[in-house]
């Protein structure tokens, strides 16, 4: 039996700009690190968090590791005892899906302690109610991606339908991470409730665009549909200095850019990574007008998810 299993979970950008709620892709740069081992007596314990400024919870009702692998067992049907370690490889409140990436790497781990009686999509529910316990929206564009690998559809969530697309070869993201906070709850709680019926069709029209596009490698089609109505208009005011970097991203030979999940990280796609330095720095650039530190990461998209790193018996 084993005693003790580490797993990484990659960071994700969601909603890949047309995509609100149903899109995401992980990508190979960085991620989050949860080691679980099996203690003798029933009950989940947070037993040390790495590399997160003090900031995160540390109670097994809060922390989205002992969320997630809390919503696992109650459906295994038995309470096994796991030690949570976990060591934080991602920004909070980023934009890049920190707090998916945490209940994803313990839900590997935590599986592969139980002799994996889940299959990897089975897991997307409890990932999903750990999303809800840190942003208050049980979304699926972080967790689905970081778990399954490529780009990665939620056509329904009740009941779940998620689908893995086809990853275009060629295909390279850069991410901008500008030195502040968003929640994604604050930048949830600016968007509306409702659309207005053109820009469903525009939304639409896109999303279908994008996914076409990735089938046919067409990257012209991909770049015409990177475009979001719904949430990046109200969002871009939260984030200092958007549209001119969208506009020097695109100078710079980006087929397109968006605001990477809720922000503040901008993420750009371009048919290989000859353009990636340019667009960095002029991006840079900006930031540095506005004040404001930024991290670049380059990265093909991560076509695999998590893993495990380690088993101990
Ligand atoms: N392991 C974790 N347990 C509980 N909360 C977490 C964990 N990791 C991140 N969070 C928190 O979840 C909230 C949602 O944001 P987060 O997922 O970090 O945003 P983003 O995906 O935009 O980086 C933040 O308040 C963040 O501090
Ligand atoms: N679809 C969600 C994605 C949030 O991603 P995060 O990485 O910012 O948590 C949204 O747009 O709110």
């Amino acid at each position: 039996m084993m005693r003790s299993v580490k797993a990484f979970a990659p960071a994700t950008v969601a909603n890949v700009s047309c995509g609100f709620d149903i899109l995401g892709f992980p990508i190979d740069a960085m991620g989050d690190y949860v080691e679980v081992t099996r203690r003798d007596r029933p009950g989940l314990r947070v037993v040390s968090i790495e590399d997160d400024g003090g900031k995160l919870p540390w109670e097994v009702e809060k922390n989205t590791c002992a969320v997630a692998i809390q919503a696992m067992l109650e459906s295994y049907g038995k309470q096994v005892g796991m030690d949570i370690a976990l060591r934080k490889g991602l920004p909070l409140g980023s934009g890049m899906g920190s707090s998916a990436a945490s209940a994803v790497a313990a839900l590997v781990a935590a599986n592969r302690l139980l002799g994996d009686p889940f299959e990897r999509k089975d897991l997307l529910p409890f990932a999903i109610v750990a999303e809800k316990a840190a942003c208050g929206a049980g979304h699926a564009d972080n967790v689905a991606p970081s778990l399954l690998g490529g780009f990665v559809l939620i056509r329904d969530y009740h009941p779940l339908d998620v689908i893995k697309l086809h990853v275009p070869k060629g295909l390279y993201c850069t991410l901008l991470h500008p030195h502040f906070e968003l929640n994604t709850s604050d930048s949830r709680s600016v968007l509306r409730d409702s659309i207005p019926l053109k820009h469903s069709t525009i939304q639409s029209g896109n999303v279908a665009g994008f996914v076409s596009g990735l089938y046919q490698e067409d990257f012209e089609l991909i770049s015409r549909s990177m475009r979001d109505v719904i949430a990046e208009p109200y969002r871009a005011v939260l984030i200092p200095g958007f549209y001119e970097v969208r506009e020097s991203l695109k100078a710079a030979g980006a087929l397109g850019m968006g605001i990477s999940g809720s922000g503040p990280t901008l993420f750009a796609l371009s048919k290989g990574s000859e353009q990636t330095a340019a667009m960095a720095k002029a991006a840079e650039e900006i930031y540095e007008g506005i004040g404001l530190g930024v991290d670049v990461y380059f990265s093909a998209i991560n076509t695999v998810g998590a893993y495990v790193l380690e088993e101990k018996n």
